[in-house]
């Protein structure tokens, strides 16, 4: 059912100086901003030749990343987002499974401008899990 990996993501609590690090310090080949409200995050993808690294910045009251960096201040690993190719008939046989779909269970766009819907992490050994459809 999971494909490629399309991304990995940090949570970090500054993402000027995140974003710097990835381009002035490790050569990584870094987009623009891009805010998502509906997602309570900013995001900056470093890509690379193989998947890409999603740096988060909380954005806004609410942040689903917020207690996270509450926990881990310097930032740490979030997620890991694999893709799919139907995420309906994904999330339909994981939830038969017993894995927990988070939010409403509906999925959302994410910033690929494609669906994407999250797993709780104590069902995938402690990571969370992002499905992206493609
Ligand atoms: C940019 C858009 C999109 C894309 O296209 O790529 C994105 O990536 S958006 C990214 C941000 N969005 C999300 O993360 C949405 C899904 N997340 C959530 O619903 C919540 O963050 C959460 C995973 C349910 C956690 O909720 P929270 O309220 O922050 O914490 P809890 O106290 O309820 O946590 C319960 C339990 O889980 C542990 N935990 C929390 N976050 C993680 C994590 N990222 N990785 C591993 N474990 C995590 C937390 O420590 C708690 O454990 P215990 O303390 O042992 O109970
Ligand atoms: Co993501």
């Amino acid at each position: 059912m999971i494909g490629r990996l399309n991304h990995i993501a940090i949570a970090v609590p500054d993402l000027a100086a995140a974003t710097a690090l990835y381009r002035d310090t490790l050569g990584g080949d870094v987009s623009e901003p891009q805010t998502l409200p509906e997602h309570g995050v900013t995001v900056v993808f470093v890509n690379l030749p193989n998947t890409k690294v999603e740096l988060l910045e909380p954005l806004g009251e609410g942040s689903p990343i917020a207690k996270y960096l509450d926990s881990n201040p310097s930032g740490g690993m979030h997620h890991v987002c694999y893709e799919v190719d139907d995420i309906i008939a994904a999330r339909d046989r994981l939830s038969e499974q017993g894995a927990r779909v988070l939010g409403d269970g509906e999925p959302k766009i994410g910033a690929h401008g494609k669906p994407v819907l999250f797993l709780h992490p104590k069902d995938f050994n402690g990571t969370l899990v992002e499905l992206e459809q493609v």
